[in-house]
């Protein structure tokens, strides 16, 4: 599906545009970003993320370092933003591993405190920049691996789904998937979408109805996460695997992307039929109501 989204943003100028209209780079753009400096290995910092960019592999692993529990605020996710449009313009950079600095905690999700008492404003420009994180990472050129070394509830279960491939501390006191509904939260449809992409109908349709959150080992089992590792072996495991991926000719990966493509759209049209429905038949109760 990252890949259809991949080639959908390359060849189809039109959808490019509807999907940009969901996106704010401009917001981004207006902040300071992280310098990546073209040399063999280089060190890019922002406050809230650390980027290591290896040259002579092409991998970059990108660091979340905002305490306590990388929460997905305005702040952090406009730097994430920067940062991953800078090594996605760097032809040079093939992959990405992202990872948690913070300890037991791959990301929280969203601010909670980024959600509540804020201005219409504010929320307006926040839900763009989640949107953004997840055009980004799932429409993102490189190869993306997630190297959860921690819970990750929520849109911190959405990021880890954008990319490419999981691998997951094996350490049952930790817990991954999409919550919300726990949370009386209703999950987004593109939260929705990523999730059925990755898991399934039947397994996404439990999950979100029961709001559950996966151990490691029950993320395994229904293909919530690839690959499970010790605690301390996840990041290396991550570049290990990234050089198996970047091993595979990136034409072959395009040629797949066709066919994820169509069942993109397809998607997309069903969740379109969907939502006239529903406009529909809310109608429909309304005027019934009436009488
Ligand atoms: C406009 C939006 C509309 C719809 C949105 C729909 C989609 C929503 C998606 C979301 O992502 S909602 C967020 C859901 N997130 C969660 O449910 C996670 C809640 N947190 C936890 O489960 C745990 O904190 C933990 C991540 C497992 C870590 O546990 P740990 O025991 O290590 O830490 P502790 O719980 O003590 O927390 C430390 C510290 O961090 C604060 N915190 C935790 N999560 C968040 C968060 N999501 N946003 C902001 N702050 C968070 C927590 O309050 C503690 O703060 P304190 O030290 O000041 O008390």
């Amino acid at each position: 599906m990252k890949m259809a989204l991949r080639a959908c943003l390359r060849t189809k100028p039109g959808l490019t545009a509807l999907l940009s209209q969901l996106s704010c780079s401009g917001h981004a753009a207006a902040r300071r970003a992280p310098a990546l400096v073209a040399q063999r290995s280089s060190s890019s910092t922002s406050q809230k993320i650390k980027v290591d960019f290896d040259q002579s592999s092409g991998v970059a692993v990108m660091h979340m370092q905002s305490p306590p529990v990388n929460s997905l605020s305005l702040e952090f996710l406009t730097d994430v933003c920067i940062a991953l449009e800078k090594l996605e313009m760097d032809k040079s950079c093939r992959g990405l591993v992202v990872t948690s600095s913070q300890p037991k905690v791959f990301s929280a999700g969203l601010d909670i405190l980024d959600m509540y008492g804020k201005s219409p404003e504010h929320c307006a420009e926040f839900w763009k920049a989640v949107q953004e994180m997840w055009l980004k990472f799932y429409g993102s050129n490189m190869i993306t691996i997630a190297a959860v070394n921690g819970s990750s509830p929520a849109g911190g279960c959405l990021l880890s789904m954008t990319c490419d491939y999981r691998i997951m501390a094996d350490n049952p006191r930790y817990s991954i998937g999409l919550n919300e509904t726990k949370l009386g939260i209703v999950a987004p449809f593109w939260f929705k979408d990523t999730m059925v992409n990755t898991v399934g109908h039947r397994a996404t349709e439990m999950a979100l109805q029961l709001g559950l959150l996966y151990s490691p080992a029950e993320a395994l089992k229904i293909g919530l996460v690839d690959q499970l590792v010790h605690e301390d072996q996840v990041l290396t495991t991550a570049t290990e695997t990234m050089t198996k991926w970047l091993a595979i000719p990136g034409i072959l990966n395009i040629s797949y992307t066709c066919h994820f493509f169509h069942l993109w759209c397809c998607n997309l049209v069903c969740t379109i039929c969907s939502c006239v429905c529903q406009v529909i038949a809310a109608k429909k109760i309304h005027l019934s109501q009436d009488f």
